[in-house]
């Protein structure tokens, strides 16, 4: 999968170079390129932002540094992608909630585009530009609002990049876990048996499979009803 990031942080993506989403770099699974839009300016200060029509606090990202940035990522008209068409996006407090849905429907694309935004957001032309040349979304990490779009992008960069078969060791720790399978996670335990007077469940140290599969799916169900009733399947609802 080919990942670009357009920034005027692109030194914040350097944390990619470590850890899982490092190896897949360098095995060739992964490769992300981080791009500064202050490459694609003019002017002597570089600039990136200017006033809102319309007056209001604040600075909005201007949009000729974005169409260029762009310009250089995306293909033309000739250039039609033999493969996948590349998805932009951009976070946004405004956009579609991530889930592990999207991430799992991501994870299948060719190329992946984000686009992080600062000061109070990128003029709207730069969306509707891109529409016309590719699949944009924008999209929300979570109901609070950040200073910019590069911890959201991070953060689907690794939700999306754990999902592509051969960057997670063991594929089969992708499926029993949160949201996986719709439900939160069961508790986990390992070594010692007794910690500080706090024992772990029986049930985990009796080698009954079957059990400990019942009272897991169990854990999983009472969790997700306490925590996250709104993720419970109709099944599972409780009686009204
Ligand atoms: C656009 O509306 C805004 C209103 C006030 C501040 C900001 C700051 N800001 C700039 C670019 C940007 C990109 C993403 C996010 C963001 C995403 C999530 N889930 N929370 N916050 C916030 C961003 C934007």
């Amino acid at each position: 999968m080919r990942i670009d990031v357009v920034t005027i942080f692109p030194e914040f993506f350097d944390v990619l170079d470590i850890s899982l989403l490092g190896r897949a770099r360098q095995t060739g699974l992964l490769d992300v390129t981080a791009h500064n839009l202050r490459e694609f300016t003019h002017d002597r200060h570089r600039t990136v932002d200017d006033t809102p029509y319309g007056g209001g606090a604040g600075m909005v990202m201007k949009p000729e540094p974005w169409g260029e940035a762009l310009d250089s990522i995306l293909p033309t008209e000739t250039e039609a992608p033999g493969g996948d068409a590349p998805v932009v996006i951009f976070p946004s407090p405004a956009g579609t909630v991530f889930t592990q849905k999207m991430a799992r429907e991501l994870a299948q694309r060719e190329h992946l585009v984000f686009g992080c935004g600062r000061y109070e957001g990128i003029d709207q032309r730069v969306f509707d530009h891109a529409a016309t040349r590719a699949e944009v979304r924008l999209v929300s990490i979570g109901d609070y609002v950040l200073n910019g779009g590069e911890v959201a992008v991070m953060a689907m960069i690794e939700a999306i990049g754990r999902l592509i078969p051969g960057v997670v060791g063991n594929p089969e720790s992708l499926v029993e876990e949160s949201h996986e399978d719709g439900l939160l996670e069961y508790p986990s335990y390992t070594k010692p048996a007794a910690w500080r007077g706090l024992e772990v469940p029986p049930i985990l140290l009796s080698g009954n499979h079957r059990a400990i599969d019942d009272w897991r799916r169990a854990q999983q169900i009472e969790r997700t009803r306490t925590v996250r009733p709104d993720l419970l399947p109709p099944d599972l609802l409780p009686n009204e």
